[in-house]
C-alpha cells in the first residue's frame, strides 16, 4: 500500500519504518526541514534502538522516502497518517494546532478518495474537527472528493518502540466506515498474524482508550510512589511490597516501580489533558488530580533526601554531586519532562555543583538546562561528563536518576574510592542497599529499608 506519514518524530518515523519494512511504500513528511535533510542524508534525528538499521534497509530498498513537500506527500498516498505533536496548552488541554494544520494541508490537496488516520494522541471529538477542517478546505475549492477519518492511537514506548510496533499488544482502530476499517485491517495484518490484535470500535471510544491507558499506567506509578514514601516512614521496603503485590495476576508485576515520578512526552501531558476534558464536561476525574499532585511532589523526593543527608539546603553550597542518567527513561535521548531537569535545577539553585553523565541525552539536556537555568548558572555549576567514571570522580555523592543498563552493576568498592563523600541516592531503586552499604557507602533509595547503613 502507499502510505504517507505526516510528522516524522518518535511515532511517525517508527511507524513509517515499520510499515515500510513489511512491504509498503512510505513517504514521511515533516515541516522541520532539518529533520528531513538529516533523514535524506541517512542520519536519524532521534535515538531509538534499531531504528537506524530499519530506516537504512528500507531506504535502500526504496520503501521509505522523506519530504517536506505536501503536494508530493498527499498525491502519494491512499492512506495518510497524522503523527504530529499534541503538546499541552497553557490550560492543560491538548494543543491541536499541528493536527488541524496537517488536516488543512490535506484538504487543500486531495483529489481522490483517501483514508486519513489520526495516530497522534488527541482528545475525544478531534476526528470531528479534523473532518471539518478537511471539508472546509475542500469547499473553498469547490471539490467534493470523499475521505474518511479514522482514529488509530499509538501505544509504543520510547526505547522499545520498534518491538512495540512490530509486536503490538493491541491495535486500536476507531472507524465508523466499513471500507476504511477493511483498509486498516489489511494494513495491520502483518503485525497481527498469529492472533488478531486489532480491536475495532467507534472513533470516540478509540480516542478515549489512549488517554485511559496512559492515565491507568500513571495511576499505578503515583500509587507506588506514594506507598513508597509511606513504606519508608514505616520501616518497610517498597521493593518487597512490589514483589508481594505484583505476583497477584489481578495486579501484575509491570509498571509498579517507585521512582522519581513519571516523565516523558506522554504521561504528564496526557494526564493533564484528560483531566481538563473531564472538568470541561462536568465530570472531574478527581483521581487524576491526585495522581498529578503526587507526581509533582515525587520529582523533589531525591533532592529532599540529598539535603537531608548533608544537613539542609544551605549545606549543599560548594558540594559536588555526580548524576548518572539524564533522559526521562533509558534507551532514549528524549528529555521531555525528565525528572533530571527538576533535580538539577534545584541543585544549581542551591549552589551545588553537578557533574552529570548520560549515554545519549547530553546534547539535548545541555540545550534544555541552559534554557531553564541560564548560561551563567550552568557555566558555574554544571559539567556534562563523557563517562560515568568521570562524573563520580571526587564528587561528594552520587545520584542515580535514569536506570541505563551501564549503571546497573557498578563496582561499589571502586565507586567508594572515586567518591570523596560516601553516599548514593538511588532514584530508581536499582541497587541492593546491602551491597552498597558493604562498600561503606550510605544508601538512600525510594521507600527502601536499610538506607543509611554505612558506617
Ligand atoms: N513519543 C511517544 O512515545 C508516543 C507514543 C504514543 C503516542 N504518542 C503521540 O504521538 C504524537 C506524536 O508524538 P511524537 O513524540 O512522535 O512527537 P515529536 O515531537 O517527536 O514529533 C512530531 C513531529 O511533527 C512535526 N510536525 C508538527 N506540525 C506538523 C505539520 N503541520 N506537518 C508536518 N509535520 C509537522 C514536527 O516537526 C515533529 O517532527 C503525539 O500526539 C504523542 O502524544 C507519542
Ligand atoms: O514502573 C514504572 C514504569 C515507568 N515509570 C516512569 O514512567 C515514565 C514513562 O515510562 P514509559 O511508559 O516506559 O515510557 P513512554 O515512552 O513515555 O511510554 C508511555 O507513553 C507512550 C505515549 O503515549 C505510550 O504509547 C506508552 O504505552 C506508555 O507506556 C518514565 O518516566 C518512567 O521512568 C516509573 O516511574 N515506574
Amino acid at each position: 500500500m502507499k502510505i504517507t506519514i505526516i510528522g516524522t518524530g518518535y511515532v511517525g518515523l517508527v511507524s513509517g519504518a515499520c510499515f515500510a519494512d513489511v512491504g509498503n511504500t512510505v513517504l514521511c513528511l515533516d515541516v522541520d526541514s532539518r529533520k528531513i535533510d538529516m533523514l535524506n542524508a541517512g542520519e536519524i534525528p532521534i535515538h531509538e534502538p534499531g531504528l537506524d538499521k530499519l530506516v537504512a534497509t528500507n531506504a535502500a530498498a526504496g520503501r521509505i522516502l522523506f519530504t517536506t513537500d505536501y503536494d508530493r506527500a498527499v498525491a502519494h498516498a491512499d492512506v495518510i497518517f497524522i503523527a504530529v505533536g499534541t503538546p499541552p496548552d497553557e490550560d492543560g488541554s491538548a494543543d491541536l494546532r499541528h493536527i488541524l494544520s496537517a488536516a488543512r494541508s490535506i484538504g487543500q490537496r486531495i483529489t481522490r478518495p483517501i483514508v486519513v488516520v489520526d495516530k497522534s494522541t488527541v482528545p475525544v471529538g478531534t476526528a470531528d474537527q479534523v473532518r471539518a477542517a478537511i471539508s472546509e478546505e475542500l469547499q473553498k475549492r469547490n471539490a467534493t472528493t470523499s475521505f474518511t477519518v479514522v482514529s488509530n492511537p499509538e501505544f509504543l514506548k520510547e526505547g522499545a518502540a520498534i518491538e512495540d510496533f512490530m509486536r503490538p499488544d493491541r491495535i486500536v482502530v476507531g472507524s465508523d466506515d466499513p471500507e476504511a476499517t477493511r483498509i486498516m485491517r489489511q494494513l495491520y495484518a502483518p503485525f497481527s498474524r498469529n492472533h488478531d490484535k486489532l480491536i475495532h470500535m467507534d472513533v470516540r471510544s478509540a480516542e478515549l482508550t489512549k488517554y485511559a491507558a496512559n492515565a491507568m499506567l500513571a495511576t499505578r506509578i503515583s500509587f507506588m510512589n506514594e506507598l513508597a514514601n509511606l513504606a519508608e516512614a514505616l520501616g518497610a521496603d517498597i521493593e518487597a511490597v512490589r514483589m508481594g503485590i505484583g505476583s497477584d495476576p489481578r495486579i501484575g508485576p509491570h509498571f509498579l516501580y517507585a521512582g522519581m515520578g513519571y516523565g516523558g512526552s506522554c504521561f504528564p501531558k496526557d494526564v493533564k489533558a484528560l483531566l481538563k476534558t473531564s472538568v470541561d464536561h462536568g465530570r472531574t476525574l478527581h483521581l487524576l488530580t491526585a495522581i498529578e499532585k503526587v507526581n509533582e511532589a515525587q520529582k523533589s523526593v531525591l533532592f529532599d533526601k540529598i539535603t537531608g543527608h548533608f544537613g539542609g539546603v544551605d549545606a549543599l553550597r560548594g558540594k559536588t554531586l555526580a548524576l548518572w542518567g539524564l533522559s526521562f527513561k533509558p534507551n532514549t535521548d528524549d528529555m521531555r519532562e525528565a525528572p533530571s531537569l527538576v533535580l538539577i535545577g534545584k541543585l544549581i539553585a542551591a549552589g551545588c555543583k553537578v557533574r552529570a553523565y548520560d549515554p545519549v541525552a547530553t546534547s539535548e539536556a545541555r540545550r534544555l538546562l541552559l534554557q531553564e537555568n541560564g548560561e551563567e548558572a550552568c557555566g558555574r555549576y554544571l559539567t556534562l561528563c563523557d563517562s560515568a567514571a568521570d562524573a563520580v570522580s571526587g564528587a561528594d555523592a552520587l545520584a542515580l536518576v535514569t536506570e541505563w543498563k551501564e549503571f546497573r552493576a557498578p563496582d561499589f568498592e571502586q565507586l567508594a574510592a572515586s567518591l570523596a563523600g560516601k553516599a548514593i541516592f538511588d532514584g530508581r531503586n536499582l541497587y541492593d542497599p546491602a551491597l552498597v552499604a558493604a562498600a561503606g557507602i550510605a544508601y538512600h533509595g525510594i521507600g527502601r529499608r536499610g538506607h543509611n547503613d554505612a558506617k
